[in-house]
């Protein structure tokens, strides 16, 4: 960023957005093979908006959603997460800043198997410092609104599926964060347990006042978002809704 008052305009755009990128863009690179994913994406996401990321297999939909997590370094741009520029930040600090202000749900719940569903939601609290009974009072709260009252010492192996996700839904919740994003977190359910789970991250969302951002193959469930994105052939463009 060669200009100040780009800088500046960029950093009040980051300001008002929970999550933004700039000209993100995203070569992997290894050895001597070279594959471009993208180029000079923007996006920005409002406090309480919902935007679904739709896109063809290998578009680079994870790959963005990795970038504006902040669980991978991209090779062009920049992405400010809770109007903190990420490139600016000490790895501890990202990793503060992402346990603080996003929260994750992937295809695969990603559980820890030898905790029971009350500690794997409790955890992400204790990480950010607070003590065991307000994570045991956050993560219980969670767990019932939910539906899994009843399920709080159990393991995710003594889990169904869908219970397993709804549980994944509650961690990703737990320490409220600005920003909720999904990697097809739906995408392993059958439907009317897909539609529950769903259903359950839009009602937690919008009490909470979360942004979600949403990578689907489901034009069905990203119809119920506030914005519908496609990213295709490198580039990201808002879908009409006539469209989608
Ligand atoms: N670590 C990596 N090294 C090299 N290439 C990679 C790597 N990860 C992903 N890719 C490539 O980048 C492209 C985008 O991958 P990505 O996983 O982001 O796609 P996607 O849109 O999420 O696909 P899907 O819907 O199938 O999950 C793909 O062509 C993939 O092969």
């Amino acid at each position: 960023m060669s200009n100040p008052v780009d800088a500046m305009q960029m950093d009040q755009a980051a300001a008002e957005s929970v999550l933004m990128c700039q000209g993100l863009g995203m070569t992997y690179a290894e050895g001597k093979l070279r594959t471009p994913v993208f180029d000079g994406l923007d996006l920005a996401v409002r406090k309480g908006e919902t935007v679904a990321i739709l896109g063809a297999s290998g578009a680079g939909k994870s790959t963005l959603l990795h970038l504006l997590g902040g669980l991978d370094t991209p090779t062009a741009g920049e992405v400010f997460v809770a109007g903190q520029r990420m490139s600016a930040l000490s790895d501890k600090a990202r990793g503060t800043l992402r346990n603080h202000a996003l929260g994750f749900v992937y295809q695969f719940h990603h559980l820890l198997p030898e905790f029971t569903a009350l500690e794997n939601v409790m955890l992400p609290v204790l990480l950010g410092g607070a003590d065991v009974a307000e994570g045991r009072r956050r993560a219980t709260g969670l767990l019932e609104a939910v539906g899994l009252s009843h399920r709080l010492q159990h393991k995710p192996g003594e889990l169904s599926g869908g219970e397993r996700q709804r549980a994944a839904v509650a961690r990703a919740l737990v320490n409220r964060p600005a920003c909720v994003l999904g990697d097809e977190p739906t995408g392993n359910l059958d439907e009317k347990t897909a539609s529950i789970v769903f259903d359950l991250m839009l009602g937690l969302n919008r009490e909470q006042g979360t942004s979600l951002v949403l990578v689907t193959h489901d034009r069905r469930l990203a119809r119920r978002l506030d914005r519908v994105m496609e990213l295709h052939e490198g580039k990201l463009r808002q879908l009409a809704r006539d469209e989608v």
